[in-house]
């Protein structure tokens, strides 16, 4: 079983522009449990995430797995595994494929394919296209591809995203049973309630700013519970509150009295000879804690640097009667002459209806459960839950305001192409023209690079607001040689896909593999398209490594597996052949060509030389120093139709490698 490790995230800040992402975040993971990640919309969540998997570089601060960062993993795939995004994959190619892929990289042997399809579920379905995957069916991919080498860690970014109630369920087993053997889980959600029942930990986020670290437990303050009380007589129940001096409000479950336990409740009731139908202990409702967190108007100490993080052991349905309740129900009920059972059936009053609608928002958070469930308890049958399943359709497409984006330096624009690969299908009636090769429009003039973030000065928007107004654009810097750029300033990025010691696996157009499922293609040379390899042409298959686990399929047979052509559709998926495709489209064809013609193929132990796509990356296209994407966002500053996601979300380059050694800035050279 692979051990987790502990992540740990030290003042870090990261910055883009004038925007402030991550704020002197702190804060620990422990392995052994599930942590959630909570924060509003927009509150560095992902970015946090991209700085612990070496995916952006953190302006100061650092995070580490197991003591090391991401950039000193020796063996990346098989130590985290990573899921940032939902729909990272190429529509024409089938889960399988890309898992073959992936697996293939890392030097994986491709029984685990079939293992981890089985394990989330999609063992039926890995032979199918991603393009006719549901997106449920997407995100159980992507948990697939992070499980791919048995990691001891797992982050995943939203991973209910389009899960079903049943998916959400088997989701949040899943999630426990992978802490329950001991690895680390860290699993971000902007809804509380999407992952209060799933997790032992809690960090929550705002602005970028650490404000709780804790459980659950921690969230909920103890002097805020309250008890419900309801009965069927409500007038002479709220009589025999007021005589007994407690306040109450009245709700569609009963009377609300807060600060009071139950058994002065009951007891209330019982010296009044009022019969009750229904006395729950309510905790405070922690969604409201979650939101004043986030709002600020509420603060707790583990955001002051008081860790509670080891405080808790895994947190239960949020409201439970304990047994003390239970007894002080049973009395009241007995003095009353009614017992629980009879008592279940009685019908709420009528002045409830009144106030139905204004209480109806707290029922989510009372789970007050009627005697019959109270009966249920005492039994050992769980108490009432919040159904994670309403998160179901509480997912909504994040839009990113990406105005603020820093200035990439030349070398680095390739498109990510999980956010290539994300991009949804054009209208079939709509199509877009297919880019020309060759040169492409002039690049306008751009003024010289900002040196803000190489020499990042005081922060001039500690805490910005999405809604601020647009600061100044940033200038973009000048294309310029890397050997001009002086030190590479993500040099803390690792050779992805390449791990030292591990083959390193290159293709002419150039790509890295991320373990974090992120796969960066780098422009190809300016040579002409290789033409398909004859099927016989052994020439034009790779040699295997010489150190190959024999385990593990040679080059040549995943290149005869992915060059075979695809199977007629299973399902009702539109061929591949028939999809109109976008300039990502074309661009994530050329990467996988790479392995289907097996030409781009080689394998490398050097990392040094093969650095997954360094040399090339710098290499123009011809007579356009652009990368495609970058000819893309011209097209829309020029008014072209659809530019995609490609350069809407473009966001900071995950650098396809680095030949120079980590960055060991902070970690004082431990390699
Ligand atoms: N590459 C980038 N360039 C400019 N700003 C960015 C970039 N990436 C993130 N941001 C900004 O940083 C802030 C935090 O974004 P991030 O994606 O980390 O939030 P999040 O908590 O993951 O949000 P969500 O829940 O919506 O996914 C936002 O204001 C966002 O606009």
């Amino acid at each position: 079983m692979p051990d987790g490790q502990s992540l740990e995230f030290s003042g870090v800040t990261k910055r883009f522009g004038a925007v402030t992402a991550v704020s002197d975040l702190s804060a620990r993971v422990e392995p052994g449990r599930v942590t959630g990640f909570l924060g509003p919309n927009g509150a560095g969540k992902t970015t946090t995430l991209r700085i612990l998997l070496g995916l952006v570089r953190a302006t100061s601060g650092h995070a580490t797995i197991g003591g090391r960062r991401y950039a000193e993993l020796g063996h990346p795939l098989q130590t985290v595994g990573a899921v940032l995004e939902a729909s990272s994959f190429h529509p024409g190619r089938t889960g399988a494929a890309h898992l073959t892929i992936y697996a293939q990289a890392a030097g994986i042997p491709r029984s685990r394919v079939d293992e981890v399809l089985g394990l989330v579920g999609l063992g039926d379905a890995g032979g199918r296209k991603v393009g006719g995957y549901s997106l449920g069916m997407r995100q159980r991919l992507g948990l697939a591809y992070a499980l791919l080498g048995d990691p001891g860690v797992l982050v995943l970014d939203e991973p209910s995203n389009g899960l079903d109630p049943e998916g959400i369920r088997w989701m949040r087993g899943f999630l426990r049973q992978l802490a329950a053997e001991g690895r680390t889980v860290l699993v971000s959600s902007h809804l509380l309630a999407e992952v209060q029942q799933t997790v032992d930990a809690l960090l929550i986020i705002s602005r970028g700013r650490l404000v709780f670290e804790g459980s659950i437990d921690d969230l909920a303050d103890p002097t805020e519970h309250a008890t419900v009380v309801d009965a069927p007589d409500r007038e002479a129940l709220a009589a025999a509150l007021s005589a007994a001096g407690l306040p109450y409000e009245v709700l569609r479950s009963g009377l609300t009295v807060r600060g009071a336990d139950p058994a002065a409740v009951g007891a209330a009731a019982a010296a009044a000879g009022v019969a009750l139908s229904g006395l729950q202990r309510r905790g405070p409702a922690l969604e409201e804690v979650f939101l004043d967190l986030v709002n600020g108007t509420r603060v707790h100490a583990s955001a002051a640097g008081v860790s509670s993080v080891d405080a808790a052991p895994p947190a239960t349905a949020p409201v439970e009667a304990s047994p003390a309740d239970a007894a002080a129900f049973g009395s009241a009920a007995v003095a009353a002459g009614v017992t629980p059972a009879a008592a279940a059936g009685a019908a709420p009053g009528g002045q409830a209806d009144e106030h139905r609608d204004a209480d109806d928002s707290r029922e989510a958070d009372e789970s007050v459960v009627d005697a019959a469930a109270l009966d249920a308890e005492a039994t050992g049958a769980p108490g009432a839950a919040a159904a994670l399943g309403a998160a179901a359709g509480a997912a909504w497409a994040a839009e990113r305001d990406r105005e603020d984006e820093e200035p990439v330096p030349a070398t680095e624009t390739a498109a990510p192409v999980d956010d290539v690969l994300a991009e949804p299908e054009p209208a079939a009636s709509a199509p877009e023209p297919a880019l020309e090769p060759g040169p492409g429009p002039e690049p306008e003039p751009e003024p010289e690079p900002s040196p803000a973030d190489a020499a990042p000065g005081p922060d001039p928007d500690p805490e910005p607001s999405r809604t601020d107004s647009a600061p100044e654009p940033e200038p973009e810097p000048e294309p310029a040689a890397a050997s001009e750029l002086g030190p590479d300033p993500y040099a803390d990025v690792p050779t992805v896909g390449a791990p030292v010691g591990e083959p390193v696996v290159t293709t002419s157009a150039g790509f890295a593999v991320a373990s974090t499922g992120v796969i960066d293609i780098v422009p190809p040379a300016p040579e002409p398209a290789p033409e398909p390899a004859p099927e016989s042409d052994a020439a034009n298959e790779p040699d295997p490594p010489e150190d190959a686990d024999p385990d593990v399929e040679e080059l040549g047979a995943i290149d005869d597996e992915l060059s075979t052509p695809e199977p007629p559709d299973e399902d009702d998926d539109r061929p591949w052949e028939h999809y109109v495709k976008t300039d990502a489209d074309v661009e994530a064809d050329a990467f996988f060509a790479a392995f289907d013609t097996g030409e781009g193929l080689s394998t490398d132990d050097d990392v040094s030389s093969s650095t997954a796509g360094a040399p090339s990356a710098q290499r123009p296209e011809p007579d356009d120093p652009r990368s495609l994407s970058e000819r893309s966002e011209t097209k829309r500053a020029d008014g072209a139709d659809d530019p995609g996601p490609v350069a809407e979300r473009a966001e900071e380059p995950r650098e396809a490698a680095s030949t120079t050694p980590a960055d060991d800035e902070h970690e004082g050279g431990r390699r």
